[in-house]
């Protein structure tokens, strides 16, 4: 396991039902994606993306196979850890297409909610928010309610919630899909720089060609194993 690794995936197999409902949606992929790294995950439809971000992210348990997570060995045919929420609570952040943020909440308590359910003072979840706020150029909001923002200014808060955790992985799934192409771009953009400067590897499932070329690599399901472009 090379120090640089963020994810490694070995092996993975995942099939859904049985017998004549048996669903085999990957078989026997194996990748490793570096910290820093931003990847595309791109496929058709039913090909397996969201099943496949959900393994890593320790949502859905996978048939059989490996999967590290940084140092850890988070997966070998069965859960590692007693704790899988603790796994993601700690590594994971997740973004996804509709931005789930709680519209009854302020940017600022939408933010330090899980943090503060992981037991950060309130005092040091609204610090960090606010850092997180300020480095997505939206401190300026950080009182509104969320129903007061537009489509983009939504993303990045959900991005600075996604990044409240510290988290080594951000796992997102289509986030620039609801966005107008620039409003696109400057989220993808904020996604590579969050990669390069805090080291955090990205995998991104999206139908998005915009985003392509702010891609590092772009991962496809073929024949329900994973390849590089
Ligand atoms: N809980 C489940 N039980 C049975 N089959 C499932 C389940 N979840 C997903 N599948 C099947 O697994 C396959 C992959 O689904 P998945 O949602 O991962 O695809 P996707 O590539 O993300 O698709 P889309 O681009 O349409 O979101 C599909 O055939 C789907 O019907």
């Amino acid at each position: 396991m090379s120090k640089h690794s963020a994810i490694k995936v070995k092996d993975l197999v995942k099939h859904f039902g049985k017998d004549d409902n048996l669903v085999r949606v990957i078989e026997g992929a194996s990748f490793e994606i570096q910290k820093g790294e931003v990847v595309a995950l791109i496929a058709p439809s039913g090909a397996g993306k969201t099943t496949l971000l959900m393994m890593i992210g320790c949502v859905t348990e996978p048939t059989s196979g490996e999967i590290w997570l940084g140092e850890d060995l988070v997966y070998k045919n069965k859960w590692m850890a007693k704790d899988t929420r603790k796994i993601r609570r700690e590594k994971i952040g997740f973004i996804f297409q509709s931005h789930y943020l709680i519209p009854f909440l302020n940017v600022l308590e939408n933010i330090t909610l899980l943090p503060q359910a992981n037991d950060v003072s309130q005092k040091d979840a609204q610090i960090k928010a606010m850092e997180l706020l300020k480095y997505l150029e939206i401190d300026d909001k950080a009182h509104n309610m969320t129903s007061q923002l537009s489509g983009g200014q939504n993303q990045r808060v959900a991005i600075a919630r996604a990044l409240a955790n510290n988290p080594e992985i951000i796992l997102a799934d289509e986030p620039t899909a609801a966005l107008d192409g620039e409003r696109a771009v400057s989220v993808i953009k904020m996604l590579k720089k969050i990669a390069s400067e805090q080291n955090v590897a990205i995998i991104t499932v999206t139908h998005d060609d915009r985003i392509l070329p702010y891609c590092d690599r772009i991962m496809k399901i073929q024949d329900r194993a994973i390849v590089f472009e």
